[in-house]
Formats: C-alpha cells, sequence, structure tokens
C-alpha cells in the first residue's frame, strides 16, 4: 500500500510514525525486529523525538538495528550516521552493542560494503530470495537523494547486490548505501520528510512529471508496494 500522510507538525508526525513502527512490531510478538535507520537530520530530529517525547511503548530489546547508509568515516566521527545514532538513541535507550549491527565506514569501502551486504544476507529473514527488514526508515535530501542514492547515480536503485560504494557528488567523502533493490523488498518502508525547506523537494518525490522519475525518492515511492511518506508542509 502507499501512503501519504500530511501532518502540520513535527512532533504529532514523529508520533504516528511511531505507533506505525509499534503496530507491525505487534503483528508478531514473539520475533525479533529487524529495523534498517538512515542518517542526517530527520533521523536525529526522530532519535530526540523518540527519547525525549515518545509515550508510546516500544520493545526497544526485540529491534536489530542495522543502516541504510553510512559516510566511510571513523565511528567517532560526527559525520558517521552510527556515532549520530549511537549519541541520540542507542546511548539514552542503554541498547545492548549485540543489537547494533553498524557499517564499517573506517574499512576499505568495496570490502565493507560486501561484508555488510554478507552479514545482512545472513541474519536478516528472507523473501523472494533477498533479505527483507521489517522496516526500512528512508530519508531524503533536498536534491531527492534517499540512502546514499544521489540523482547522478541511479545504477544503484537496480543493483542486485545488497550494498554498493558510492562518492558523495559535491564532496570527496565515500558512502555506502543499501541499493533500490535491498530497499524494495522491505516488509515495509517508512520516509518522513520534515522542514520547511523540504517542501519543493516533497512534490517532486509525489509528482508524475518524467523529469521527476528520475530522482531516486520519487524512484523508490513509486516502484515500492508498501511505503509510507509522513510529510509537514503540503
Ligand atoms: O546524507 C544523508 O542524507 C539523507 C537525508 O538527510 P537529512 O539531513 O536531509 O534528513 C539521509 O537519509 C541519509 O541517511 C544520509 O546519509
Amino acid at each position: 500500500m502507499k501512503n501519504l500522510r500530511r501532518y502540520h507538525n513535527t512532533d504529532i508526525l514523529f508520533k504516528s510514525l511511531t505507533q506505525d513502527i509499534k503496530e507491525k512490531m505487534d503483528l508478531d510478538l514473539n520475533s525479533l525486529f529487524y529495523l534498517a535507520i538512515s542518517g542526517g537530520n530527520t533521523a536525529v530530529k526522530m532519535f530526540d523525538y523518540w527519547i525525549n517525547k515518545n509515550l508510546i511503548p516500544i520493545s526497544w530489546e526485540r529491534i536489530r538495528f542495522f543502516w541504510v547508509d553510512e559516510r566511510c568515516v571513523p565511528p567517532n566521527n560526527s559525520e558517521s550516521n552510527y556515532f549520530q545514532a549511537k549519541k541520540h538513541l542507542f546511548e539514552p535507550l542503554n541498547v545492548p552493542m549485540e543489537h547494533i549491527f553498524r557499517i564499517k565506514g573506517e574499512k576499505n569501502p568495496q570490502e565493507e560494503a560486501s561484508e555488510y551486504g554478507n552479514l545482512i544476507n545472513n541474519l536478516v529473514p528472507h523473501k523472494n530470495n533477498k533479505p527483507a527488514f521489517n522496516t526500512v526508515i528512508l530519508g531524503t535530501g533536498l536534491d531527492g537523494h534517499t540512502a546514499s542514492i544521489f540523482p547522478n547515480n541511479l545504477s544503484l536503485l537496480t543493483n542486485n547486490d545488497n550494498y554498493a560504494v558510492v562518492q558523495h557528488p559535491e564532496k570527496p567523502q565515500m558512502r555506502i548505501s543499501m541499493t533500490g533493490t535491498l530497499i524494495l523488498n522491505a516488509d515495509s518502508i517508512i520516509l518522513p520528510i520534515v522542514g520547511k525547506e523540504k517542501k519543493d523537494i516533497i512534490k517532486r518525490i509525489i509528482s508524475d512529471d518524467k523529469e521527476d522519475l528520475y530522482l531516486p525518492g520519487n524512484y523508490i515511492y513509486k516502484t515500492a508496494k508498501n511505503i509510507t511518506l509522513y510529510l509537514e508542509y503540503i
């Protein structure tokens, strides 16, 4: 199912997203919940909401945390998606290290993309002969990138590997990103888009204009069978 939900306030948006995650977790109370998280400002806002404002009871101990993408920097670098999650979510919640499966941004990117893809193959339950996360939480940048799939690197959308290496289009920074193929195999995809500055990109992500169909966020939205967009400022 494709859902578009609109909110006037970030807290209400995150409350609704959290309630949806809880409902998905409640579908099978006896199994682990395989969750892939993103980085960036939206993820940090969501973590801060969970720590400081959330009242919905989430069984954090059932969640196994993985990443949608990582910047190729050491884990103590403020650019690291793992570092931000550790600071804003795992430390406050006391999440055991055994529940956290980070992408090692300090390692050789090609080797790590392949090793992390293998790790996911071994740990995450399969559907369609591929790992299928219970939920993948994406983000999107002002340029319409999602995960670390940028508009100049569309081959990552259909790449059959689980993870691939990509260079940021404007910086020398390398990234490791989940491919579109793995994202689309998830049971559910969640995409929160918050902040006034994202107003225009929201329109392009849901638009049917030919030129927007080549935006990674638009492709994922149009191709996914089970995706919910949580939108502010539309
Ligand atoms: O670089 C990244 O950007 C996107 C969007 O981040 P935001 O700061 O605009 O919320 C994020 O989803 C991705 O994980 C991250 O590496």
